[in-house]
């Protein structure tokens, strides 16, 4: 789930970034995906808004959606029995696509739009079709990524001196012993 989140950072939409991670039997990752425009459709020029009166100047008549662009990044032959982490609960356009796919579960966070009708036809279509759905409750709210982390010494958790620091500090001694004449 962790990795359908961070795949949701990549997403332009700038109201609900949302990530999707497909994995083997054996736990493998075979997909992520993420909420975005189409290929050769720029997320920069197609519109985001939500509520304009005009839909073709809103996003919902382009955008693919993350569980939609997983299933078609995937990098194996198929997904037939994988499971499908994402952050939000599938609508029914996606749904058509998980079943005819031969994902075999869906494991989702939020359900916030249950009430709506593209939900219940989604889970109409889910049960009919066999395909199990559970709610992920994590443990911990959060995950930090921290990209100095790597280089922070074990013992001490004091920053560790970083390899390309080592080697400017060797060549600087040796300028100096050089200078010396040693
Ligand atoms: N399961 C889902 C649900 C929604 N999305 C995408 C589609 C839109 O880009 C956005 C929803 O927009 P909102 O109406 O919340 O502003 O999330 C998805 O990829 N997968
Ligand atoms: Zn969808």
């Amino acid at each position: 789930m962790a990795t359908a989140f961070l795949a949701a950072k990549r997403s332009k939409d700038p109201c609900s970034q949302v990530g999707a991670c497909i994995v083997n039997e054996n736990n493998v990752i075979v997909g992520t995906g993420y909420n975005g425009m189409p290929k050769g459709c720029d997320d920069d020029e197609f519109p985001w808004a939500k509520k304009s009166k005009n839909a073709l100047e809103n996003k919902y008549l382009y955008v693919c959606h993350a569980e939609v662009n997983a299933i078609l990044n995937k990098n194996s032959a198929d997904v037939k029995n994988c499971t499908l982490f994402v952050a939000l609960f599938p609508c029914n356009e996606c749904a058509k696509v998980i079943i005819q796919s031969g994902i075999k579960e869906v494991v989702y966070i939020s359900d916030k739009h249950a009430h709506k009708t593209h939900t219940i036809a989604s889970k109409r279509m889910l049960n009919a079709a066999g395909i199990s759905y559970r709610q992920f409750i994590p443990r911990q709210k959060q995950i930090v990524i921290d990209f100095s982390e790597i280089n922070w010494n074990e013992m001490n958790q004091l920053p560790s001196t970083p390899v390309k620091d080592i080697n400017a500090h060797t060549q600087k001694e040796k300028l100096k012993e050089e200078d010396q004449g040693k």
